[in-house]
């Protein structure tokens, strides 16, 4: 075997003088610099699998919301989870080995992780629609064979459908069976659920999706096929950017990203006073907006998804007569408006954590409460529930027709919510939902509280890895004094907060300021931004 892998990594070479980080997201780059990154990841995911005992790994090559000439890599552990934390250091170790490394390096991992020689590894794979895709599948599948590795391609998906069908695949057969193992499967199981949560309400007026014109377009279309029809249980959804076939429209001027960071929809959307909402590239993120005929562009973003579940579920637990015995809680990260915090912990008296940014924290973090709510301000994020919540919706005896009503939605929202991961389309489903249970328009679910106004800078410096941090990366420890500057800006202005910290998927520091006015929010924002370029070091 040892001939075979040297053999194949041989075709894969890895270029001089890079230095690749398993980051935020897996990798991610430029495309044309990944083919040796994905072989080796490929041996990552065989070691990974072997590892826990021959269960499958999930491998997702995409590059989500980035532009089209970057692609990526990353793994998904058995229960659909993202990659433990402490493999991704040793996919670093393999991905910057030299070539002649390889097998050296991929032995000693198999020997310091304790890793049976003779297990069989099983891996399932898929991908985004971007160009470079299909030549890295090669490399993907270049690795899996060397290494004798047990695999299934399911060519294009969502990001959330491999991770769905990763815990599809390791729980099929067993009590905790998540689903059935076909990307059908994934589509009936939100349409079924879809349908009972539904039951009886009805949508107001249609829903504008743009699919960053990603793999989420195909998908969507393809869901739809199994949603109810009719606005009386169903949704109507009119699908923007949706143009797979012209690789350089993906993410341009369009999807999730775009609106939230420009603030704006996209210029192709039509949709008027309608509700519209936009996926990113891979369909893991979700932003909501409209356009207000009062206030104009009105942004409905990922802490406003979590304030709208955590509410609708906090309430149908109370209905349920199940809020004595279930803790709910909403788990954020520092971008997370404060009006959005102050919201959940005041008016919807429930707690709220805050993590550093990166999914698997705020994931981890929510598995800690019997209904954890977590989303980035991004709108990536979903709903877990803990082994307890589910016994109880199933074995409660309801007292009366309410709360029968109650639990039927709670056990339909258990099977609607993708909870592996963050998923755009189930996310939609459960907004549509609620929406639709609240008689509520976007309006409605704007004023729920109102953003402070918030400004997110990129400062590029001269060394990001000088910015250390501290307190759910809300405080800086390093460099030295550059806190105190910033908390004696931060104190000059009415509800002022801000914090810098490093990307952990962009060479940039990241400033985010917010305060009670725009020109407050802006101007302080920029005042930290300049103490960051200033102290950020001199380029290497
Ligand atoms: C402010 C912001 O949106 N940061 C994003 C971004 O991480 P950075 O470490 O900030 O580059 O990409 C991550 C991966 O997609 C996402 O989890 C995170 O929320
Ligand atoms: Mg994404």
């Amino acid at each position: 075997m040892d001939a075979n892998i040297a053999a194949a990594a041989s075709k894969h070479p890895k270029p001089i003088d890079r230095v690749f980080q398993y980051g935020t997201a897996g990798f991610r780059m430029k495309a044309n610099l990944l083919d040796s990154v994905v072989f080796r990841v490929g041996l990552v995911a065989a070691l990974r699998s072997r590892k826990l005992g021959g269960q499958t790994i999930g491998v997702m090559i995409t590059a989500s919301h980035n532009p089209p000439e970057d692609n990526g890599i990353k793994l998904v552990d058995p229960m659909g989870e993202m990659l433990e934390n402490s493999w991704e250091a040793y996919s670093t170790e393999l991905a910057n080995a030299k070539d002649e490394d390889v097998v050296t390096v991929y032995r000693s991992l198999e020997e310091r992780l304790k890793i049976n020689k003779d297990e069989q590894a099983r891996v399932i794979f898929a991908r985004d629609t971007r160009p470079s895709g299909p030549k890295l599948v090669t490399a993907l599948v270049h690795a899996l064979e060397a290494t004798g590795t047990e695999y299934t391609d399911y060519k294009l998906l969502t990001t959330p459908q491999l991770h769905y069908l990763t815990r599809c695949t390791n729980t099929e057969g067993t009590p905790q069976s998540y689903g059935e193992v076909s990307e059908k499967g994934y589509y009936e199981k939100l349409a079924q659920a879809f349908a009972r949560a539904m039951k009886g309400k009805k949508t107001v007026g249609p829903v504008t999706i743009d699919c960053a014109n990603g793999v989420g377009g195909p998908k969507l279309a393809e869901l739809l096929k199994f949603l109810p029809k009719g606005s009386t249980g169903g949704v109507e959804i009119k699908i923007i950017n949706d143009d797979v076939l012209k690789a350089e429209v993906l993410n341009h001027d369009c999807g999730a990203d775009f609106v939230k960071t420009k603030q704006r929809a996209p210029p192709s959307s039509k949709a008027g006073n309608e509700r519209c909402c936009s996926l990113d590239g891979d369909a893991d993120r979700l932003i909501y907006y409209f356009n207000d005929p009062d206030h104009g562009f009105r942004l409905l973003d990922g802490d406003r998804i979590a304030t709208l579940a955590a509410s609708f579920i906090g309430d149908l637990a109370r209905e349920a007569g199940l809020s004595q015995d279930l803790k709910i809680g909403v788990v954020q990260t520092a971008y997370a408006n404060g009006a959005s915090t102050k919201y959940i912990e005041k008016t919807l008296g429930l707690p709220v954590v805050c993590t550093p940014t990166g999914v698997k924290w705020l994931h981890h973090a929510a598995t800690k409460f019997d209904v954890g709510v977590y989303f980035e301000a991004n709108g990536h994020g979903t709903v877990v529930f803990s082994q307890q919540a589910l016994k109880a919706f199933q074995t409660k005896v309801p007292e009366s027709p309410a709360q029968a009503n109650a639990l039927e939605t709670l056990r339909a929202l258990t099977e609607l919510i993708n909870q592996t991961v963050g998923d755009a389309l189930s996310d939609m489903l459960l907004v549509e939902t609620i929406l639709s249970h609240k008689a509520w328009t976007p309006k409605e679910w704007d004023l729920t509280y109102t953003d402070l106004p918030n400004r997110l800078v990129r400062v590029e410096v001269g060394d990001r890895n000088l910015f250390k941090t501290t307190d759910a990366e809300r405080k800086l420890v390093e460099p030295q004094g550059v806190q105190a500057q910033i908390d004696a800006l931060v104190a000059k202005y009415k509800d002022g907060r801000s914090f810098a910290r490093a990307s952990g998927t962009e060479d940039a520091v990241r400033v985010y300021a917010e305060a009670a006015t725009r020109s407050e929010a802006d101007d302080l924002a920029s005042k930290v931004a300049a103490v960051v370029k200033q102290e950020g070091g001199v380029k290497a």
